[in-house]
């Protein structure tokens, strides 16, 4: 673990610690090629700090349409995910990390562009604040992206494991993610084996993603905490 002090020792907020991170993640930007981007307020961060190396790459493959509008308000180049056959780093936050580099994604119902930018990139860089890094995964309602009318299926299909589907709503309706899909925020899972769990719910008929990120892991992380940005790698 290598970890960049904070000499002066300030209090920082968590505002202040995704601006850390944000900015720490570019030196893993390679310059020439293309940046997976994915979605959250901590990769606003970091996005807001790329424009500065914007004349340095050729652009980014963006993991949802709110950082697609930011990428290219920044003037950086978007690419369609089907130009580009492979990227060297994707960069994206979470909602939980474990010691292991699984992850739960999803707050942000970007769950399932995210996976696949991550699994087309060599090498995972997530940033995020120390509040993030947990034991065990599961605390964090695990978003799953389902198609509408699986919805029921599938919310009854965790009841069976003993945990609780909530279908998630914004502004007052069924919150319909960027591929025009619902999702279900589970609750009372035990995820001892992120791996195993992954792969089940994925069977599952009209799953589109599930938010547990165990074969698209992190390999790198990038903790914001108060004496400064620690580095773990996995
Ligand atoms: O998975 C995500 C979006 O689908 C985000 O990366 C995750 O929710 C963390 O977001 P934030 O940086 O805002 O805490």
């Amino acid at each position: 673990m290598t970890q960049v002090q904070n000499p002066a020792q300030t209090v920082l907020s968590q505002d202040d610690l995704k601006t850390l991170v944000g900015q720490a993640a570019l030196q893993y930007v390679v310059p020439g090629e293309i940046v997976g981007v994915g979605t959250g307020s901590t990769v606003n961060k970091f996005i807001d700090a790329l424009a500065s190396m914007k004349d340095q790459i050729k652009g980014a493959v963006s993991s949802s349409v709110a950082s697609t509008a930011r990428l290219q308000a920044l003037g950086i180049t978007v690419f369609d995910c089907n130009e580009v056959a492979e990227l060297s780093v994707y960069i994206d936050g979470a909602d939980e990390i474990d010691p292991h580099g699984y992850l739960i994604k999803g707050g942000g119902a970007a769950l399932t562009r995210e996976k696949i930018v991550a699994a087309q990139s060599r090498q995972f860089v997530c940033i995020a604040d120390d509040s993030k890094l947990v034991q065990a995964l599961g605390k964090f309602p695990v978003p799953v992206e389902v198609i509408p009318m699986a919805v029921k299926r599938v919310t009854r299909q965790f009841a069976a494991m003993g945990a609780t589907a909530v279908l998630r709503f914004k502004d007052g309706a069924p919150l319909v993610t960027d591929n025009g899909q619902h999702i279900l925020d589970v609750t009372g899972l035990q995820i001892a084996d992120p791996l195993a769990f992954e792969s089940q719910v994925n069977q599952w008929p009209g799953v589109v993603t599930v938010g547990v990120f165990a074969f698209q892991k992190a390999q790198v992380c990038l903790l914001g905490t108060a004496s400064g940005v620690k580095t773990l790698t996995f």
